[in-house]
């Protein structure tokens, strides 16, 4: 996949459209973890550099195509204004006459943040007009925002048809680090898949069987391929209607030759709460009444061994429920041993992103997705229409 770069684009003295994603968790209207404003920074910074005049735009949360303030970009213009180091305009809109007027009042270097562009359902319908409305603010349209790139929205995709398109650098690092692992990674990959649901992680599963040595399958989706090996699992989560698609993913990965780790032991609770005390089970059988919760020490060292020896990680969803102390070790220690792997180490979706930084390993780690959804669909080998948009 090669892309259209801003390295490549001459935007001295030119309005750029700049696509982010500044979709990050606010609490009481701050800003509470500014990873994807920072990730976002270098290709703002460059553009400035450059010479260009800034008009960005983002969607945050899911206004539903109406105008609420309560999904008002202002605390993240704040935030993004600090990031920066510079003022950031907030526009009373994020089309129409005022709009347009504020953008032709910009001057040269300065930096105007559209309104949250998912106040219009154009923006999730990709309508053409409202594509167009966004076009006519700039000369060139730049995209960084990964995270949405999933999705083919009027400012992620329509936008393209009417402007000179270029990747920021945040796509073409995300990129860089996830396009080897679907198409040539290096040997051995193992890929740590866990979390809740078989359903939302299977597709990523059926694709990393053509590719991977080793899959180790944890968290609460474990319990089903368990339970269709004939295990018992107790109380632990199952989903009933995922069991054949969990059985034929076994008979496939036997078939390629792929090496299946589950758990062999566990940390379980009697029941699902944060103060419940951690019963190590050191058997893949899940006693009655018991609810597994987080692997056992020694899957935790099958994991880390696995780990160890590979050339290649990437890592989507944790191995336990790590919000609850009592069962978050399995999380840890598999992130610490991708910390200390030498390979190429990927992590992406959410929880394990959550995950890395609640331990505070993320700068030991080569590349941490912005993509929650995005990265999944990435690593499914799905077109992702954000990126198709940019190829060359
Ligand atoms: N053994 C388990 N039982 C129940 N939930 C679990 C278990 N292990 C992990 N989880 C939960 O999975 C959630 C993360 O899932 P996530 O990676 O977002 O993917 P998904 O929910 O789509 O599978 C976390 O909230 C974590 O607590
Ligand atoms: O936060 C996002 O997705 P993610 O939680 O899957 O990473 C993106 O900004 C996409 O948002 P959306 O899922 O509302 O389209």
């Amino acid at each position: 996949m090669i892309l259209n770069t801003i390295r490549e684009c001459d935007c001295a003295g030119k309005k750029v459209l700049v696509r982010v994603d500044f979709n990050v968790p606010l609490k009481d209207g701050v800003v509470t973890d500014d990873t994807r404003i920072k990730a976002a920074l270098p290709t703002v910074k460059y553009l400035l550099d450059k010479g260009a005049t800034l008009i960005v735009m983002s969607h945050f949360g899911r206004p539903k195509g109406q105008k609420n303030p309560e999904f008002s970009m202002a605390p993240i213009a704040k935030k993004f204004s600090e990031e920066l180091g510079k003022p950031v305009i907030l526009a009373s809109d994020v089309i129409g006459d005022e709009v347009g007027a504020q953008v032709k009042a910009l001057k040269a270097g300065e930096v105007l943040l559209l309104e949250n562009v998912r106040f219009y359902a154009g923006e999730e319908k990709n309508d053409p007009d409202f594509a167009k409305a966004l076009a006519s603010f700039g000369d060139i349209y730049v995209n960084d925002a990964f995270g949405t790139a999933h999705r083919a929205h009027a400012s992620t995709e329509g936008v393209s048809h009417y402007l000179p398109s270029y990747a920021g650098f945040l796509i073409e690092k995300e990129v860089k680090f996830m396009g080897p692992l679907l198409e040539n990674p290096e040997k051995p990959f193992v890929a740590i898949i866990g979390g809740s649901k078989v359903s939302s992680k299977i597709s990523v599963l059926e694709s990393l069987v053509k590719t991977c040595d080793t899959i180790v399958i944890g968290g609460g989706m474990a319990y089903t391929f368990l339970e269709v090996q004939g295990h018992k699992i107790g109380k632990s989560l199952v989903e009933e209607e995922y069991k054949d698609t969990a059985r034929s993913f076994l008979a496939k990965a036997k078939e390629k030759g792929v090496s299946v780790i589950l758990p062999v032991d566990h940390l379980c609770g009697a029941e699902f709460s944060d103060t419940t005390p951690a019963v190590t089970i050191d058997s893949v059988e899940i006693p009655d009444g018991m609810i597994g919760m987080d692997i056992g020490p020694k899957t935790v060292a099958l994991v880390c061994a696995a780990v160890e020896k590979a050339k290649s990680v990437v890592w989507n969803g944790p191995m336990g429920v790590f919000e609850f102390d009592n069962f978050a070790n399995g999380t840890l220690t598999v992130a610490k041993a991708l910390a200390a792997c030498s390979g190429t180490t990927v992590v992406g979706g959410g929880d394990s992103v959550a995950a890395i930084n609640k331990f505070d390993l993320a700068d030991k780690i080569s590349h941490v997705s912005t993509g929650g959804g995005a990265s999944l669909e990435f690593l499914e080998g799905k077109v992702l229409p954000g990126i198709k948009a940019l190829e060359k």
